[in-house]
Protein backbone atom coordinates (compact mmCIF):
# COMPACT_ATOMS: atom_id res chain seq x y z
CA UNK A 1 0.00 0.00 0.00
CA UNK A 2 1.21 3.52 -0.92
CA UNK A 3 2.13 5.83 1.60
CA UNK A 4 -0.52 8.52 2.64
CA UNK A 5 0.56 11.33 0.71
CA UNK A 6 0.81 14.96 3.01
CA UNK A 7 -1.96 16.97 2.50
CA UNK A 8 -1.69 20.62 0.92
CA UNK A 9 0.26 23.26 2.89
CA UNK A 10 0.20 26.67 2.70
CA UNK A 11 3.52 28.46 1.08
CA UNK A 12 3.78 32.56 0.41
CA UNK A 13 5.26 32.86 -3.37
CA UNK A 14 5.11 36.62 -4.41
CA UNK A 15 1.10 36.56 -5.21
CA UNK A 16 0.19 36.47 -1.63
CA UNK A 17 -0.69 33.55 -0.12
CA UNK A 18 -0.54 30.33 -2.67
CA UNK A 19 -1.62 26.60 -2.32
CA UNK A 20 1.17 24.78 -2.43
CA UNK A 21 0.94 21.01 -3.01
CA UNK A 22 2.63 18.32 -2.92
CA UNK A 23 4.40 15.67 -4.73
CA UNK A 24 6.44 18.74 -6.73
CA UNK A 25 3.80 19.62 -9.24
CA UNK A 26 4.46 23.42 -7.89
CA UNK A 27 3.41 25.77 -10.24
CA UNK A 28 3.25 29.02 -8.70
CA UNK A 29 6.62 27.97 -6.46
CA UNK A 30 8.71 27.13 -9.55
CA UNK A 31 7.50 30.51 -11.08
CA UNK A 32 8.90 32.54 -8.80
CA UNK A 33 12.26 29.92 -8.32
CA UNK A 34 15.46 30.01 -10.40
CA UNK A 35 14.88 26.97 -12.63
CA UNK A 36 17.98 25.22 -12.11
CA UNK A 37 20.92 24.89 -9.84
CA UNK A 38 22.77 27.18 -11.40
CA UNK A 39 19.65 29.61 -11.97
CA UNK A 40 18.04 30.55 -15.20
CA UNK A 41 18.95 28.66 -18.39
CA UNK A 42 19.85 30.45 -21.22
CA UNK A 43 16.44 31.04 -23.08
CA UNK A 44 17.33 28.45 -26.05
CA UNK A 45 17.49 25.58 -23.85
CA UNK A 46 14.58 26.73 -21.88
CA UNK A 47 11.72 24.10 -22.22
CA UNK A 48 8.86 25.64 -24.04
CA UNK A 49 5.76 25.59 -21.29
CA UNK A 50 2.84 22.89 -22.33
CA UNK A 51 -0.31 24.96 -23.53
CA UNK A 52 -3.64 24.61 -22.26
CA UNK A 53 -6.91 26.52 -22.23
CA UNK A 54 -8.38 28.38 -19.51
CA UNK A 55 -11.79 29.43 -21.18
CA UNK A 56 -10.95 30.36 -24.64
CA UNK A 57 -7.62 31.49 -23.41
CA UNK A 58 -4.42 29.94 -24.12
CA UNK A 59 -2.34 30.09 -20.87
CA UNK A 60 0.62 27.36 -19.88
CA UNK A 61 -0.30 24.57 -17.50
CA UNK A 62 1.41 26.40 -15.13
CA UNK A 63 -0.73 29.37 -14.92
CA UNK A 64 -3.90 27.73 -15.18
CA UNK A 65 -4.40 26.40 -11.99
CA UNK A 66 -3.82 29.87 -10.49
CA UNK A 67 -6.34 30.75 -12.47
CA UNK A 68 -8.55 28.54 -11.66
CA UNK A 69 -7.91 29.02 -8.14
CA UNK A 70 -8.23 33.10 -8.07
CA UNK A 71 -11.94 32.02 -9.92
CA UNK A 72 -12.91 30.20 -7.28
CA UNK A 73 -12.20 32.44 -4.74
CA UNK A 74 -13.75 35.52 -5.82
CA UNK A 75 -17.01 33.47 -6.53
CA UNK A 76 -17.03 31.33 -3.36
CA UNK A 77 -19.49 33.63 -1.14
CA UNK A 78 -21.61 33.98 -3.91
CA UNK A 79 -21.58 30.45 -5.30
CA UNK A 80 -24.35 28.75 -4.60
CA UNK A 81 -26.90 31.67 -4.88
CA UNK A 82 -25.51 31.97 -8.52
CA UNK A 83 -26.20 28.72 -9.07
CA UNK A 84 -29.82 28.66 -7.78
CA UNK A 85 -30.26 31.90 -9.81
CA UNK A 86 -28.44 30.96 -13.03
CA UNK A 87 -30.06 27.39 -13.14
CA UNK A 88 -33.37 28.30 -11.56
CA UNK A 89 -32.77 25.63 -9.11
CA UNK A 90 -32.31 22.66 -11.55
CA UNK A 91 -28.31 22.22 -10.35
CA UNK A 92 -30.11 20.53 -7.21
CA UNK A 93 -32.22 18.20 -9.46
CA UNK A 94 -29.29 16.55 -11.13
CA UNK A 95 -27.36 16.59 -8.36
CA UNK A 96 -30.04 14.38 -6.68
CA UNK A 97 -30.20 12.13 -9.51
CA UNK A 98 -26.40 11.86 -9.18
CA UNK A 99 -27.45 10.37 -5.56
CA UNK A 100 -29.96 8.21 -6.70
CA UNK A 101 -27.38 6.78 -9.47
CA UNK A 102 -24.89 6.28 -6.22
CA UNK A 103 -27.69 4.40 -4.41
CA UNK A 104 -25.21 4.15 -1.37
CA UNK A 105 -25.16 1.01 0.23
CA UNK A 106 -24.92 1.40 4.54
CA UNK A 107 -21.19 1.78 5.42
CA UNK A 108 -20.37 3.32 2.30
CA UNK A 109 -17.04 5.30 2.08
CA UNK A 110 -17.40 8.34 0.05
CA UNK A 111 -14.75 10.64 -1.51
CA UNK A 112 -16.38 13.92 -2.84
CA UNK A 113 -13.49 15.38 -4.79
CA UNK A 114 -13.79 19.11 -5.72
CA UNK A 115 -16.60 19.10 -3.39
CA UNK A 116 -16.72 23.11 -2.84
CA UNK A 117 -19.18 24.23 -0.65
CA UNK A 118 -20.86 20.44 0.38
CA UNK A 119 -23.97 19.81 -2.04
CA UNK A 120 -23.12 16.21 -3.11
CA UNK A 121 -21.75 15.52 0.59
CA UNK A 122 -24.66 16.52 2.14
CA UNK A 123 -27.09 15.01 -0.11
CA UNK A 124 -25.08 12.04 0.28
CA UNK A 125 -26.05 12.05 4.53
CA UNK A 126 -29.52 12.70 3.72
CA UNK A 127 -29.77 9.56 1.40
CA UNK A 128 -27.84 7.30 3.91
CA UNK A 129 -29.62 8.93 7.17
CA UNK A 130 -33.08 8.37 5.32
CA UNK A 131 -31.86 4.94 4.35
CA UNK A 132 -30.73 3.38 7.69
CA UNK A 133 -33.74 5.31 9.55
CA UNK A 134 -36.01 3.10 7.76
CA UNK A 135 -33.86 -0.11 8.03
CA UNK A 136 -33.86 0.60 11.78
CA UNK A 137 -37.20 0.67 11.94
CA UNK A 138 -38.46 -2.23 10.11
CA UNK A 139 -35.81 -3.57 12.59
CA UNK A 140 -37.28 -2.67 15.66
CA UNK A 141 -40.80 -3.10 14.65
CA UNK A 142 -40.03 -6.71 13.87
CA UNK A 143 -37.93 -7.07 17.37
CA UNK A 144 -40.58 -8.29 20.27
CA UNK A 145 -40.08 -7.48 23.87
CA UNK A 146 -37.57 -4.30 23.62
CA UNK A 147 -37.57 -1.79 26.26
CA UNK A 148 -38.65 1.95 26.18
CA UNK A 149 -34.91 2.36 26.85
CA UNK A 150 -33.30 0.00 24.14
CA UNK A 151 -35.76 1.63 21.43
CA UNK A 152 -34.81 5.47 22.38
CA UNK A 153 -30.75 4.33 22.40
CA UNK A 154 -31.42 3.22 18.83
CA UNK A 155 -33.03 6.56 18.10
CA UNK A 156 -30.43 8.63 19.60
CA UNK A 157 -27.35 7.26 18.72
CA UNK A 158 -26.13 10.25 16.42
CA UNK A 159 -23.01 8.38 15.23
CA UNK A 160 -24.94 5.29 14.16
CA UNK A 161 -27.66 7.06 12.82
CA UNK A 162 -25.02 6.98 9.20
CA UNK A 163 -24.84 2.90 9.67
CA UNK A 164 -21.09 3.52 9.57
CA UNK A 165 -21.23 5.99 6.01
CA UNK A 166 -19.27 8.38 5.80
CA UNK A 167 -18.10 11.38 3.17
CA UNK A 168 -14.88 13.29 2.98
CA UNK A 169 -15.08 16.32 0.98
CA UNK A 170 -11.70 17.37 -1.11
CA UNK A 171 -11.23 20.72 -2.79
CA UNK A 172 -8.28 22.52 -3.42
CA UNK A 173 -9.66 25.87 -2.65
CA UNK A 174 -9.22 26.91 1.13
CA UNK A 175 -12.73 29.60 0.68
CA UNK A 176 -14.45 27.62 -1.00
CA UNK A 177 -14.03 24.77 1.72
CA UNK A 178 -14.73 27.39 3.90
CA UNK A 179 -18.06 27.86 2.83
CA UNK A 180 -18.90 24.30 3.00
CA UNK A 181 -17.74 24.05 6.18
CA UNK A 182 -20.35 27.56 7.45
CA UNK A 183 -22.90 25.49 5.95
CA UNK A 184 -22.67 22.29 7.16
CA UNK A 185 -22.55 23.81 10.76
CA UNK A 186 -26.01 26.22 9.83
CA UNK A 187 -27.50 23.16 9.14
CA UNK A 188 -26.07 20.71 11.47
CA UNK A 189 -24.06 18.20 9.53
CA UNK A 190 -21.04 16.72 11.93
CA UNK A 191 -20.95 13.17 12.13
CA UNK A 192 -19.65 10.97 9.25
CA UNK A 193 -18.00 14.06 7.53
CA UNK A 194 -14.75 15.41 6.89
CA UNK A 195 -13.03 17.95 4.72
CA UNK A 196 -9.85 17.66 3.20
CA UNK A 197 -7.44 20.91 1.09
CA UNK A 198 -6.05 18.68 -1.89
CA UNK A 199 -5.72 18.59 -5.02
CA UNK A 200 -7.40 15.89 -7.46
CA UNK A 201 -4.39 15.64 -9.56
CA UNK A 202 -2.41 13.92 -6.32
CA UNK A 203 -4.91 13.01 -3.81
CA UNK A 204 -3.85 12.87 -0.25
CA UNK A 205 -5.59 9.14 0.37
CA UNK A 206 -3.99 5.96 0.45
CA UNK A 207 -5.04 3.57 -2.55
CA UNK A 208 -8.13 1.36 -2.68
CA UNK A 209 -9.53 3.30 0.25
CA UNK A 210 -12.85 4.50 -0.97
CA UNK A 211 -16.29 2.34 -2.30
CA UNK A 212 -17.19 5.63 -4.48
CA UNK A 213 -15.39 8.44 -5.82
CA UNK A 214 -17.66 11.50 -6.83
CA UNK A 215 -16.60 14.76 -8.73
CA UNK A 216 -19.16 17.07 -9.76
CA UNK A 217 -19.15 20.22 -11.80
CA UNK A 218 -14.85 19.58 -10.93
CA UNK A 219 -13.14 18.03 -13.26
CA UNK A 220 -14.02 20.69 -16.25
CA UNK A 221 -11.12 22.73 -14.22
CA UNK A 222 -8.97 20.61 -13.57
CA UNK A 223 -4.92 20.38 -15.76
CA UNK A 224 -4.96 16.64 -16.26
CA UNK A 225 -7.86 15.21 -16.12
CA UNK A 226 -6.13 12.00 -17.21
CA UNK A 227 -3.84 12.23 -13.85
CA UNK A 228 -7.33 13.18 -11.54
CA UNK A 229 -8.43 10.19 -13.44
CA UNK A 230 -5.73 7.73 -12.81
CA UNK A 231 -5.87 9.32 -8.85
CA UNK A 232 -9.74 8.28 -8.65
CA UNK A 233 -8.78 4.89 -9.74
CA UNK A 234 -5.68 4.66 -7.40
CA UNK A 235 -7.94 5.70 -4.27
CA UNK A 236 -11.03 3.58 -5.12
CA UNK A 237 -11.39 0.01 -3.48
CA UNK A 238 -11.60 -2.95 -6.24
CA UNK A 239 -15.08 -2.97 -6.67
CA UNK A 240 -15.35 1.05 -6.15
CA UNK A 241 -17.72 3.30 -8.30
CA UNK A 242 -16.44 5.77 -10.39
CA UNK A 243 -19.35 9.09 -10.49
CA UNK A 244 -18.68 12.26 -12.10
CA UNK A 245 -21.75 14.92 -13.24
CA UNK A 246 -20.39 17.38 -15.70
CA UNK A 247 -21.71 19.68 -18.43
CA UNK A 248 -21.60 18.05 -21.64
CA UNK A 249 -22.55 18.49 -24.96
CA UNK A 250 -26.52 19.65 -25.95
CA UNK A 251 -27.75 17.06 -28.36
CA UNK A 252 -30.76 18.93 -29.07
CA UNK A 253 -30.07 22.06 -32.00
CA UNK A 254 -32.90 23.86 -30.89
CA UNK A 255 -31.98 23.40 -27.01
CA UNK A 256 -27.98 23.94 -28.38
CA UNK A 257 -29.84 27.93 -29.91
CA UNK A 258 -31.15 28.52 -26.52
CA UNK A 259 -28.39 26.80 -24.22
CA UNK A 260 -25.69 29.35 -26.21
CA UNK A 261 -27.89 32.25 -26.15
CA UNK A 262 -28.29 31.87 -22.28
CA UNK A 263 -25.04 30.99 -21.60
CA UNK A 264 -23.02 33.77 -23.20
CA UNK A 265 -25.44 36.61 -23.06
CA UNK A 266 -27.04 35.79 -19.75
CA UNK A 267 -24.82 33.90 -17.56
CA UNK A 268 -21.70 36.66 -17.67
CA UNK A 269 -24.79 39.40 -17.01
CA UNK A 270 -25.99 37.30 -14.01
CA UNK A 271 -22.46 36.54 -12.63
CA UNK A 272 -21.58 40.69 -12.87
CA UNK A 273 -24.81 41.55 -11.16
CA UNK A 274 -25.32 39.15 -7.86
CA UNK A 275 -21.33 38.67 -7.41
CA UNK A 276 -19.94 41.33 -9.61
CA UNK A 277 -17.83 39.08 -11.50
CA UNK A 278 -18.18 38.83 -15.22
CA UNK A 279 -14.69 37.68 -15.87
CA UNK A 280 -15.59 34.11 -13.54
CA UNK A 281 -18.72 33.70 -15.23
CA UNK A 282 -17.19 34.41 -18.84
CA UNK A 283 -14.91 31.49 -17.69
CA UNK A 284 -17.46 28.92 -16.63
CA UNK A 285 -19.64 29.16 -20.00
CA UNK A 286 -16.53 28.83 -22.18
CA UNK A 287 -14.85 26.02 -19.79
CA UNK A 288 -18.19 23.96 -20.74
CA UNK A 289 -17.48 24.79 -24.50
CA UNK A 290 -13.81 23.12 -24.13
CA UNK A 291 -14.65 19.77 -22.14
CA UNK A 292 -14.73 16.91 -23.99
CA UNK A 293 -18.11 15.28 -25.52
CA UNK A 294 -19.63 12.51 -23.84
CA UNK A 295 -18.40 10.03 -25.76
CA UNK A 296 -14.26 11.37 -25.85
CA UNK A 297 -14.56 11.35 -21.96
CA UNK A 298 -16.13 8.01 -21.64
CA UNK A 299 -12.54 6.95 -23.46
CA UNK A 300 -10.69 8.78 -21.29
CA UNK A 301 -12.63 7.22 -18.23
CA UNK A 302 -11.84 4.11 -19.67
CA UNK A 303 -7.85 4.52 -20.71
CA UNK A 304 -7.86 5.44 -16.67
CA UNK A 305 -8.70 2.00 -16.29
CA UNK A 306 -12.03 1.94 -15.66
CA UNK A 307 -13.89 -0.60 -16.74
CA UNK A 308 -18.10 -0.78 -17.58
CA UNK A 309 -18.04 2.44 -18.48
CA UNK A 310 -21.42 4.41 -19.28
CA UNK A 311 -23.08 7.50 -19.42
CA UNK A 312 -26.04 9.13 -19.03
CA UNK A 313 -27.50 12.45 -20.02
CA UNK A 314 -29.73 15.06 -18.53
CA UNK A 315 -31.66 17.97 -19.95
CA UNK A 316 -30.70 17.39 -23.59
CA UNK A 317 -26.83 16.79 -22.48
CA UNK A 318 -26.79 20.40 -20.72
CA UNK A 319 -25.17 17.49 -18.16
CA UNK A 320 -23.73 13.99 -18.15
CA UNK A 321 -23.28 11.75 -15.36
CA UNK A 322 -20.91 9.33 -16.51
CA UNK A 323 -20.06 6.13 -14.24
CA UNK A 324 -17.19 3.35 -13.91
CA UNK A 325 -15.97 0.47 -11.94
CA UNK A 326 -12.77 -0.38 -10.82
CA UNK A 327 -12.76 -3.74 -11.13
C1 LIG B 1 -17.02 29.95 -11.93
O1 LIG B 1 -17.42 28.65 -12.12
C2 LIG B 1 -18.60 28.22 -11.67
C3 LIG B 1 -19.42 29.02 -10.95
C4 LIG B 1 -20.64 28.55 -10.51
O2 LIG B 1 -21.45 29.34 -9.78
C5 LIG B 1 -21.05 27.25 -10.80
C6 LIG B 1 -20.23 26.43 -11.53
C7 LIG B 1 -20.63 25.03 -11.82
C8 LIG B 1 -22.08 24.83 -12.12
C9 LIG B 1 -22.99 24.27 -11.29
C10 LIG B 1 -22.64 23.83 -9.93
C11 LIG B 1 -24.38 24.03 -11.79
C12 LIG B 1 -25.34 25.22 -11.67
C13 LIG B 1 -25.05 26.29 -12.59
C14 LIG B 1 -25.60 26.45 -13.83
C15 LIG B 1 -26.59 25.54 -14.44
C16 LIG B 1 -25.20 27.64 -14.61
C17 LIG B 1 -24.65 27.34 -15.94
C18 LIG B 1 -25.70 27.63 -16.94
C19 LIG B 1 -25.59 27.34 -18.23
C20 LIG B 1 -24.36 26.79 -18.78
C21 LIG B 1 -26.77 27.59 -19.12
C22 LIG B 1 -27.79 26.50 -19.10
C23 LIG B 1 -28.56 26.51 -17.88
C24 LIG B 1 -29.57 25.68 -17.64
C25 LIG B 1 -30.05 24.65 -18.55
C26 LIG B 1 -30.27 25.76 -16.40
C27 LIG B 1 -31.73 26.17 -16.61
C28 LIG B 1 -31.86 27.55 -17.07
C29 LIG B 1 -32.90 28.00 -17.74
C30 LIG B 1 -34.03 27.10 -18.08
C31 LIG B 1 -32.86 29.39 -18.20
C32 LIG B 1 -34.14 30.12 -18.07
C33 LIG B 1 -33.88 31.58 -18.07
C34 LIG B 1 -34.68 32.51 -18.59
C35 LIG B 1 -35.97 32.18 -19.20
C36 LIG B 1 -34.23 33.93 -18.54
C37 LIG B 1 -34.27 34.64 -19.89
C38 LIG B 1 -33.26 34.13 -20.83
C39 LIG B 1 -32.98 34.69 -22.08
C40 LIG B 1 -33.61 35.92 -22.54
C41 LIG B 1 -31.97 34.03 -22.97
C42 LIG B 1 -32.57 33.00 -23.82
C43 LIG B 1 -32.71 31.80 -23.05
C44 LIG B 1 -33.79 30.98 -23.07
C45 LIG B 1 -34.94 31.26 -23.93
C46 LIG B 1 -33.89 29.79 -22.19
C47 LIG B 1 -32.59 29.05 -22.03
C48 LIG B 1 -32.76 27.63 -22.39
C49 LIG B 1 -31.87 26.73 -22.11
C50 LIG B 1 -30.69 27.09 -21.30
C51 LIG B 1 -31.95 25.34 -22.55
C52 LIG B 1 -33.30 24.70 -22.53
C53 LIG B 1 -33.62 24.07 -21.26
C54 LIG B 1 -34.31 22.93 -21.08
C55 LIG B 1 -34.61 21.99 -22.19
C56 LIG B 1 -34.75 22.57 -19.71
C57 LIG B 1 -18.99 26.90 -11.97
O3 LIG B 1 -18.16 26.12 -12.66
C1 LIG C 1 -18.04 24.38 -9.80
S1 LIG C 1 -17.31 23.95 -8.28
C2 LIG C 1 -18.16 22.46 -7.88
C3 LIG C 1 -18.42 22.34 -6.41
C4 LIG C 1 -19.36 21.21 -6.02
N1 LIG C 1 -18.84 19.94 -6.43
C5 LIG C 1 -20.75 21.43 -6.57
O1 LIG C 1 -21.20 20.56 -7.31
O2 LIG C 1 -21.36 22.43 -6.27
C6 LIG C 1 -15.74 23.40 -8.79
C7 LIG C 1 -14.82 23.10 -7.64
O3 LIG C 1 -13.66 22.44 -8.15
C8 LIG C 1 -12.57 22.81 -7.34
N2 LIG C 1 -11.33 22.47 -8.03
C9 LIG C 1 -10.81 23.03 -9.14
N3 LIG C 1 -9.65 22.43 -9.47
C10 LIG C 1 -9.43 21.46 -8.55
C11 LIG C 1 -8.40 20.50 -8.34
N4 LIG C 1 -7.35 20.41 -9.15
N5 LIG C 1 -8.50 19.67 -7.29
C12 LIG C 1 -9.55 19.75 -6.43
N6 LIG C 1 -10.54 20.65 -6.57
C13 LIG C 1 -10.49 21.49 -7.62
C14 LIG C 1 -12.80 24.29 -7.13
O4 LIG C 1 -12.03 24.79 -6.07
C15 LIG C 1 -14.30 24.33 -6.91
O5 LIG C 1 -14.61 24.23 -5.55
Amino acid sequence: MAAPRSLAVWGLCGRGWSPVLPGCRLPWLRSCWPSGPLGARPFSQEKRATETHFGFETVSEEEKGGKVYQVFESVAKKYDVMNDMMSLGIHRVWKDLLLWKMHPFPGTQLLDVAGGTGDIAFRFLNYVQAQHQRKQKRQLRAQQNLSWEEIAKKYQNQEDSLGGSRVMVCDINKEMLKMGKQKACARGYKAGLAWVLGDAEELPFDDNKFDVYTIAFGIRNVTHIDQALQEAHRVLKPGGRFLCLEFSQVNNPLVSRLYDVYSFQVIPVLGEVIAGDWKSYQYLVESIRQFPSQEEFKEMIEDAGFQKVTYENLTSGIVAIHSGFKL
